[in-house]
């Protein structure tokens, strides 16, 4: 069924870049949680261990949802505080979708939609599961980024955790002061490199809480057992430190000594709160560190190496496949040489060593990273960073090339890849050149959000005659190309592993998250096209299958921590592929799978704050 929601005047149709009018609520579903009818599947869930469909319990921020029968409203003592009408998901999805579509700016779209997800957050889930393609845009990348500039400005609810500098010494007392008993996951930031903004202090807690939100729409884990999580330690943007609305502690920020020794004492609060605790890092500007000391004491991954790593790696493996090219004849140039492009750099590397059949040595050879000041060789004159030395020429002869053209001449790519957040580095000569050096060129223009995308996929599409393997960090329109046939653009984006990453570590409940388990995301990811989408001539699979996929990433990613001995769960010894993806879905949150009785629950945050104030409603039924 689809539905066609009236735009306001103004607002034209091709210009919403999320193009909210068209949707297809019922379609979209995954059928995961909705289609348990199959005969195999029954089977195969018969065979699951007993009690592991989790309940879905009313919360304060779930009580007040217009599906509830009148009998589940009297046992809430909410009889007359929900208007009268009982109406389906269905329905006031319609309800949301016709709110969205009249608010004027994408900001103001984030805003609605971050109060629902804080009033009731099935119904803000059952929303973004249905229209993937459609929401994901407004409450992650891009618009999370504007939301992160301007946090100060539109904030109302904490919604996470704020932890500053004149906390340490504290942390595992304030950590104790989270309403929820139990918290799977973390994202950790601490906001110095939101996206390609640069440091937007307290205000990157938007990107914390834009990945759970995904954590929970694209793998199913609880909303209740998320924890979005800011480490202020001052900040470098003068802006914020001007303005008097700024929520952060007004100082510069603090060195890589400092951040060390915080986060040390934040890994401890966190892991004595929550032993089997799952800590993502990230947007840290040097993420470095961090990861080489926790990632074999903790289990954490850095998203921006690691994820992003990964996530590119799968697009890669099925675009090389595409090209024809052996891998120990590709080429790649990269834009940014940072977290992220070293990051992408180190694993696909992993891939053509195994494809190739290529020493370590041989494979790092085929990688030319460009920074700030040119193409990375040893001979440069300047102290390079640590994460970049393993990539550094030593080839070039004396010769140092400064600009990307430069380098694009020398290298002749057959692969190029932006991580830069330099916006429109990727010129026109530069993609035409592209094809010279092989018939289906793969561009990646990768830095979020739109405005820093290295290139957009029109101009990729014109100027390689169509011929172009794309994808991008941030969402781009369909293209129709000469003969009408419309092409989509491939999204780039760590949000196809990062859900699975955590899923996985947390069904296995593993003690480590290694660099086997961040490969095998991407194996699982790359090979998770359908037919129909390898036809279609996609590099990743639909949006709309986001649930399905995670589920086969997280499968993926048990696979290698059981390979590995850091998986503890004993419930999934001798469970094979099939059996284990059911116990994966199964496990997964579905925000309609409402209860038909009330249930005790544990406070949350509303309720917990009100009772620490003493307001006059904070005893009360509500
Ligand atoms: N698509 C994804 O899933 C994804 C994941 C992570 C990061 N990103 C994006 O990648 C970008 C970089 O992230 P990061 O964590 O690596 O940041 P970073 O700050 O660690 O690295 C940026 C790199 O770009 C280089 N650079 C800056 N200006 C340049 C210029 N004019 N010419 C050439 N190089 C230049 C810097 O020298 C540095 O090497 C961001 O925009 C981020 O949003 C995308
Ligand atoms: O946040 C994103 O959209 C991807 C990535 O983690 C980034 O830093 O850009
Ligand atoms: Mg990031």
């Amino acid at each position: 069924m689809s539905l066609r929601i009236p735009l306001p005047a103004g607002l034209s149709r091709s210009q919403s870049t999320q193009d909210l009018i068209k949707y297809s609520s019922a379609d979209a579903i995954d059928g995961i949680a909705r289609n348990p009818s199959h005969e195999d599947q029954k089977k195969v869930t018969a065979s699951l261990p007993q009690n592991t469909v989790p309940k879905n319990p009313i919360t304060m921020s779930t009580r007040f949802d217009t599906s509830y029968e009148p009998q589940l409203r009297q046992n809430l003592h909410i009889s007359g505080l929900v208007p009268p009408v009982v109406e389906s998901h269905d329905i006031q999805i319609k309800r949301c979708l016709r709110a969205i579509a009249s608010k004027k700016t994408e900001i103001d779209k984030y805003i609605y939609l971050s109060h629902l997800r804080n009033s009731n957050f099935n119904l803000f889930y059952r929303l973004l599961i249905d229209n993937m393609r459609e929401i994901t845009p407004l409450v992650y990348t891009p618009v999370v980024g504007e939301a992160c500039e301007n946090w100060s400005h539109i904030f109302s609810e904490p919604e996470g955790m704020y932890l500053s500098w004149a906390d340490r010494g504290h942390l595992s007392d304030i950590i104790n002061n989270w309403p929820e008993k139990e918290v799977d996951i973390t994202v950790v930031t601490d906001g110095s490199r939101i996206l390609g903004l640069g440091d937007l202090g307290v205000g990157g807690i938007g990107i914390s809480i834009g990945k759970l939100a995904l954590y929970t729409a694209c793998a199913g884990i609880h909303p209740t057992k998320t924890l979005p999580i800011v480490i202020d330690l001052g900040t470098d943007n003068e802006r914020l430190l001007n303005d008097e609305l700024y929520l952060g502690s007004k100082m510069k920020r603090l060195g890589e000594k400092e951040m060390m020794k915080f986060l040390d004492e934040l890994m401890v609060a966190l892991k004595t709160r929550w032993p089997s605790i799952i800590i993502q890092f990230e947007d840290f500007k040097n993420p470095f560190p961090s990861l080489a000391k926790y990632q074999n004491m903790y289990t954490c991954f850095n998203d921006d190496i690691q994820g992003t790593g990964a996530v590119i790696l799968a697009g890669v493996i099925n675009a090389v496949r595409e090209t024809k090219i052996p891998p120990q004849d590709q080429r790649l140039v990269f834009l940014g040489a940072g977290s992220a492009g070293v990051g992408v750099a180190r694993q696909i590397m992993e891939m053509f060593k195994k494809e190739g059949n290529l020493s370590e040595d041989e494979a790092r050879k085929l990688f030319y990273l460009v920074d700030s000041k040119g193409l990375v060789t040893n001979d440069r004159g300047d102290k390079l960073a640590e994460h970049k030395i393993v990539f550094s020429r030593s080839d070039n002869n004396g010769q140092q090339y400064k600009t990307l053209d430069e380098v694009i001449d020398y290298v002749k790519p057959t692969i190029l890849m932006g991580l830069s957040t330099i916006g429109g580095a990727f010129t026109e000569d530069i993609i035409k050149k592209m094809t010279n050096f092989s018939e289906r060129p793969i561009i990646f223009p990768l830095s979020n959000p739109v405005s820093k995308s290295e290139c957009t996929f029109v101009d990729a599409m014109k100027h390689t005659d169509e011929k172009v393997l794309f994808a991008s960090g941030s969402p781009f329109p369909n293209y129709e190309g000469k003969n009408g046939k419309i092409y989509e653009a491939g999204q780039g984006n760590n949000m196809y592993v990062f859900p699975g990453i955590g899923m996985g570590a947390i069904v296995s409940q593993a003690s480590l998250i290694n660099q086997d388990m961040i490969y095998a995301s991407a194996e699982y990811l790359a090979s998770s096209l359908t037919p129909e989408e390898h036809a279609d001539g996609l590099l990743y699979p639909r949006i709309n299958r986001i649930r399905e996929v995670s589920a086969r990433v997280a499968l993926g990613v048990v696979r290698a921590a059981e390979r590995n001995h850091v998986a503890r769960n004993p419930e999934i010894n001798g469970m094979d592929d099939e059996t284990l993806v059911e116990y994966i879905k199964q496990k997964m949150y579905d925000p309609s799978a409402v209860p038909t009785e009330a249930t005790e629950t544990e406070p949350d945050m509303w309720t917990w704050l009100t009772s620490k104030l003493s307001l006059p409603w904070s005893h009360s039924k509500l």
